[in-house]
């Protein structure tokens, strides 16, 4: 089995969203494919009117195939303080034509206002590992770990695009979406995370800089959040930049002439556009610019968000003991 689904950016490539069924008969709610959590919640009937502000909601009682998950309960905090909480039902749910009839869906039942303004995202469908899912009193499966054993290959691929549509695949790799080699780099998923070492960095066209550190392939998390010392380093490069902590990070004059940013996965080298790095205006005439790329103090690891990863065909690898990460130019 394998299937394929679009991944479509909201406005500045905050994320993106997938088309997701899920019920009998099928109710399409847009899902933020997120490989940095692993529960699969949802913008519900079972949540108060005020908190919907357009989103579509799952509806169980609409569908015939719902169970309810007795006594189970989740609740979830991102680290933008973000967070939503709910109860639990047993659905089919179908991404991109992979199908499983038992999928836990995470019924909101509150969210924050983070995602209450967030008109066209109807939840989060996480892809991180099963251990960090959040439903008590006994953990629920990923989509992905449910399905893994049908798809033809234990393995799912991100292909995100800058300011277009972009794809998720399922059990297979499709070798029309990149060009060159895969490297593929070994997982440490101890965290939940898929966590790997970034083998090193460039800025522009200076010399690579071979001192590695360790970071997670985040498809949720909209910016780069990197080493407070690359970071620095890169803004250093940046006529006008500066750390305004206002703002919550680095800023820069919109007309910037931005350098690019190379990151190394083992002797491979990719590079993000200077263009994809500068991230979205902070002020209305536009003159004040929000970097892509931020400092991921305080996190404990960085953070290879959708600025990095749309530069890039990544696949997600768990067909063999060991998880690994493939990446290749495109
Ligand atoms: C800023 C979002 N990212 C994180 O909080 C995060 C952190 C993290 C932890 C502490 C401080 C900052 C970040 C570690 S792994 C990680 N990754 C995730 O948590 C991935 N899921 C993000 C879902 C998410 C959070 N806020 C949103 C707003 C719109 C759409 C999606 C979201």
């Amino acid at each position: 089995d394998s299937g394929s689904a679009r991944a479509s950016p909201e406005q500045y490539d905050i994320q993106y969203l997938t088309p997701v069924e899920i019920g009998t008969p099928p109710q399409t709610l847009n899902l933020d494919v997120d490989s940095g959590s692993s529960d699969l919640w949802v913008f519900s009937t079972e949540m108060p009117a005020s908190s919907v502000k357009g989103q579509a909601q799952y509806d169980p009682s609409k569908s015939s195939t719902a169970k309810r998950v007795q006594d189970a309960t989740w609740n979830i905090t991102y680290g933008d303080n973000s967070y939503s909480e709910g109860i639990v039902y047993k659905d089919v749910v179908n991404v991109g034509g992979v199908s499983f009839d038992a999928q836990a869906v995470e019924a909101a039942t509150a969210v924050s206002q983070t995602f209450t303004t967030d008109a066209n995202d109807d939840g989060l469908l996480g892809l991180a590992f099963s251990t960090i899912n959040t439903v008590q009193p006994s953990q629920e499966k990923t989509f992905f770990d449910n399905v893994a054993s049908e798809l033809d290959a234990a393995l799912w691929t991100a292909d995100l695009k800058y300011h277009k549509s972009g794809c998720y695949d399922f059990g297979v790799i499709d070798d029309s979406k990149y060009t060159g080699q895969i490297t593929y780099t070994d997982v440490d998923s101890s965290d939940g995370f898929w966590m790997f070492d970034v083998s090193g960095y460039g800025i522009g066209n200076n010399t690579f800089q071979s001192t590695s550190f360790q970071g997670i392939a985040d498809t949720g998390t909209t910016l780069a959040m990197l080493p407070a010392q690359v970071v620095k380093a890169y803004y250093k490069q940046v006529r006008g930049a500066k750390l305004d902590n206002s703002q919550g990070g680095y800023v820069f004059p919109c007309q910037a002439n931005l350098p690019s940013f190379v990151y190394g996965v083992g002797n491979a080298r990719y590079e993000i556009p200077g263009q994809y790095i500068n991230y979205a205006p902070v002020d209305n005439d536009g003159t004040t610019c929000f970097g892509g790329i931020q400092s991921d103090a305080g996190i404990g690891f960085a953070i290879l968000g959708d600025i990095l990863l749309k530069s890039a065909f990544v696949v997600f690898d768990a067909s063999e003991n060991v998880p690994r990460l493939g990446f290749a130019k495109k």
